[in-house]
């Protein structure tokens, strides 16, 4: 008899997934397979068959099942993909916003010591255990909103210690909560205030003493760096990334976040899986990473949470045929939301950007920009069976109808995690 099923999942109302492993830029953001009266059957973590129902039975003929799901006519997407976050890290800073309110501005606020540098200390301050366990429960909400894998960056230790620290507990965490967990360092998130008038030498210390020692410890697939007006030029940026390609961390940018610096040119220069933020790319900029095939990953949390005008998303999707992701920017000064639902409804009512295209941006683009295309971001045979079980029938209700929870049930590798807002993934 052939090998048993782990889970088939039938009663599917509407499957709806894009295809393939590489990003999608334009129109093919909008070019979703969506297929009523669908069923998922799923082996050792994987996707056996997804597609309309009467076909995936057929594939599975007898085999013995393990478990048996009704969707109830409900939508199937796959899981959604954070790919942009500041997962560990110690506080909050709701004091901030007060300061903001009484038109302090967000770099005004980090020159002044506090923003990041707030949370660097922390960070600093915080024991291991007790990041790990924010973070687990930063991911446990995640996971009930239909999140099924997170990047997560370093970058509130800005010294070595804290930053391994920081990147330990993501690892820990990749190895035992069901979320996969990809790790970025971000050592050059801000100049720390030990070298503000030297901060040549805390680029030095970054690319020529953290990069190797994330690499050899294998704390890291990516680095980034906050290239930015005020905090690392492009110049400085390059050398970091440069460091850190040579190492085999593969780079990834904040760029253009809150002025033109380069980033974007940069982010293509240096061969970047992708560029986030952009909200103030140059037309030039644009064209580079349209040219170097670099995720653009937007924030519109961030964005709507600083008061400011969200990225271009039409301009980049009509005029440069980008592929754009969408991701939370989850972190404590800037996005403090886990909720890419929210994002998603955003990404629809300030970018102009069609349910379609959304979907694409939180899933196979999103796995893209954490290098994870041939793993997830769509439900084909062979990939992860990471999917949602929607409490909605069509892709237009999810960002339609904001600011709540429409994930019914989140099924990871083939193993329900979550049901009705509550985690039931603990291993
Ligand atoms: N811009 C830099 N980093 C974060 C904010 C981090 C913070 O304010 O703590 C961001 O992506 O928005
Ligand atoms: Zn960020």
């Amino acid at each position: 008899m052939e090998e048993a099923l782990d889970l088939l999942v039938t009663g599917i109302g509407r499957l709806v997934t894009a295809k393939g492993t590489s990003p999608k830029g334009g129109k093919g953001m909008g070019m979703l397979k969506s297929i009523p009266k669908a069923a998922i059957a799923a082996r050792a973590g994987r996707v056996v068959a997804a597609g309309p129902e009467e076909e995936v039975l057929a594939a599975v003929g007898d085999r013995p099942v393990g478990r048996w799901l009704d969707a109830a006519g409900r939508l199937v997407t796959p899981g959604l993909i954070d790919a942009h976050t500041h997962l560990v890290h110690a506080g909050s800073r709701e004091h901030e916003l007060t300061l903001k309110l009484h038109g302090m501005s967000y770099l005004e606020i980090l020159a002044a010591g506090g923003g990041i540098q707030r949370t660097v200390s922390d960070t600093r301050r915080a024991s291991q255990a007790d990041l790990y366990e924010k973070a687990r429960r930063t991911l446990d909400v995640m996971m009930t909103m239909g999140t099924t894998t997170v990047e997560a960056k370093s970058g509130y230790g800005l010294e070595w210690e804290t930053e391994r620290k920081q990147l330990r507990v993501a690892r820990e965490l990749n190895r035992r909560h069901p979320m996969d967990v990809v790790s970025t360092f971000l050592g050059a998130h801000a100049v720390p205030g030990e070298y503000r008038d030297r901060p040549d030498d805390y680029v030095a210390q970054v690319a020529e003493e953290m990069v190797p020692a994330v690499a050899r410890e294998k704390l890291a697939e990516f680095c980034d760096v906050f290239c930015e007006q005020g905090v690392f030029s492009a110049e400085r940026s390059r050398v970091i990334l440069e460091a850190g390609r040579r190492w085999g961390l593969r780079p990834k940018v904040h760029a253009d976040e809150l002025a033109a610096t380069g980033g974007a040119e940069l982010a293509a220069e240096v061969g970047a899986v992708s560029a986030d933020h952009l909200l103030h790319a140059t037309e030039e900029g644009l064209r580079a990473l349209a040219q170097g095939d670099v995720v653009a990953v937007l924030l519109p949390g961030t964005a709507f949470f600083l008061g400011e005008t969200p990225a271009p998303a039409r301009k980049m999707i009509d005029e440069f045929a980008l592929p754009v992701a969408l991701a939370t920017d989850y972190n404590p000064g800037s996005s403090p939301t886990e909720s890419l639902q929210l994002i998603m409804a955003m990404a629809a009512a300030m970018m102009r950007m069609t349910p379609e295209e959304i979907l694409t941006a939180v899933t196979l683009n999103a796995a893209c920009a954490v290098g994870k295309g041939e793993e997830t971001g769509t439900l084909e045979p062979g990939k992860w069976a990471d999917f949602v079980l929607w409490e909605a029938e069509n892709p237009e209700y999810l960002v339609y109808r904001f600011g709540m929870n429409h994930a019914h049930a989140v099924v990871k590798k083939g193993h329900l995690v979550a049901v009705e807002g509550r985690f039931v993934g603990r291993v």
